[in-house]
């Protein structure tokens, strides 16, 4: 019998959570799974359970939760040799990766597609030795921009909440920046380094338009020292999808990046406080295969 393990973070899912569980557990059994539910209580869980889901054989683990709990879950995946099919029902506020892959954010659609017979393999991104699914950002503006949530955006409205934010461009400090990428060197100052797996980073979707889940690449941006002039036509560049073309913003797409600088910088990684520069990035093409949509 094929084994399946959910792992459920039920503060995600609020007074519904224990429902969805039932629910995916229905749609597993009904498909001739032996299903393992864990429940995760706090920090580390999720990852610990991802472990266990490869050690134990389980072809299946299906992540209900937000991006934390599937940040953690796949890291927990890390360097085993058998990794099993990965489902996601996305109950957080973000949500980027299930967004990227066109997962419903009603969890309750999403659960119904994971009846869906297709999947897809998905590049996976590593810095400093941990998987990343979706964005590592560096510089003074990185955690003022990506670890809001969709709550605090839907407040002022995205558009307004991007302005908002990218006027702090004018008091925010720069920092040299000294990037490697292919052979390739930009050194200058900088108050925003931007590494994308997907086109969805922070709920916003046209950040990086063109950035496909299985295209083998990071795309970068760097953000130039800029004014206050500028930092308007930024704001709509991004909210418009057309960033890259930005003339303070210097564009790559690249399978490695090194990233380092003489001063202290922290990064966030998929909108949780990450490692301090020096940071290596690579790609993993295809380290993931997970449960998407059938296209209609
Ligand atoms: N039973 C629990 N009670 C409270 N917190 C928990 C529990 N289980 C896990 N956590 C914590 O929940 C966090 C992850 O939450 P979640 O999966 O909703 O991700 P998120 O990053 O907050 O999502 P998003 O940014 O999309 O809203 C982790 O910090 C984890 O330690």
């Amino acid at each position: 019998m094929r084994k399946a393990m959910i792992i459920s973070n039920p503060s995600s899912g609020k007074e519904k959570a224990a429902q969805y569980v039932s629910q995916v557990r229905d749609i597993l059994e009904a498909r001739q799974y032996a299903v393992v539910v864990n429940e995760t209580a706090g920090e580390g869980d999720a990852a610990h359970y991802g472990l266990h889901a490869c050690k134990d054989g389980c072809d299946l683990v299906i992540s209900i939760g937000g991006d934390g709990t599937l940040h953690e879950t796949i890291n927990g995946m890390l360097d085993q040799e058998q990794r099993p099919l990965l489902g996601i029902v996305p109950l957080g506020t973000v949500n980027d990766f299930a967004r990227a892959l066109h997962i419903s954010l009603d969890p309750e659609e999403a659960i119904e597609q994971l009846r869906s017979e297709q999947t897809r393999l998905v590049d996976l991104g590593m810095v400093n030795g941990r998987l990343f699914a979706n964005v590592v950002a560096a510089g003074s503006l990185a955690e003022a921009l990506f670890s809001v949530s969709s709550e605090e955006k839907s407040k002022l409205g995205s558009f307004a909440y991007l302005k908002e934010g990218l006027k702090d461009l004018v008091n925010t400090q720069a920092n040299v920046l000294k990037i490697e990428y292919d052979g390739q060197f930009w050194e200058g100052e900088s108050p925003l380094f931007v590494a994308v797996l997907t086109n969805s980073v922070g709920g916003f979707e046209k950040l990086s338009p063109d950035a496909e889940v299985d295209d083998g690449l990071i795309h970068c941006f760097v953000i130039r020292n800029i004014g206050v002039f500028n930092s308007l036509t930024l704001g709509t560049s991004l909210f418009f999808g057309n960033l890259k073309e930005h003339k303070d913003v210097h564009y790559f797409a690249s399978k490695e990046v090194h990233v380092r600088s003489d001063e202290t910088i922290r990064t966030n990684v998929d909108g949780e406080e990450g490692p301090a520069l020096p940071i290596d990035i690579r790609v993993l093409p295809g380290y993931m295969k997970v449960i998407v949509p059938e296209k209609d």
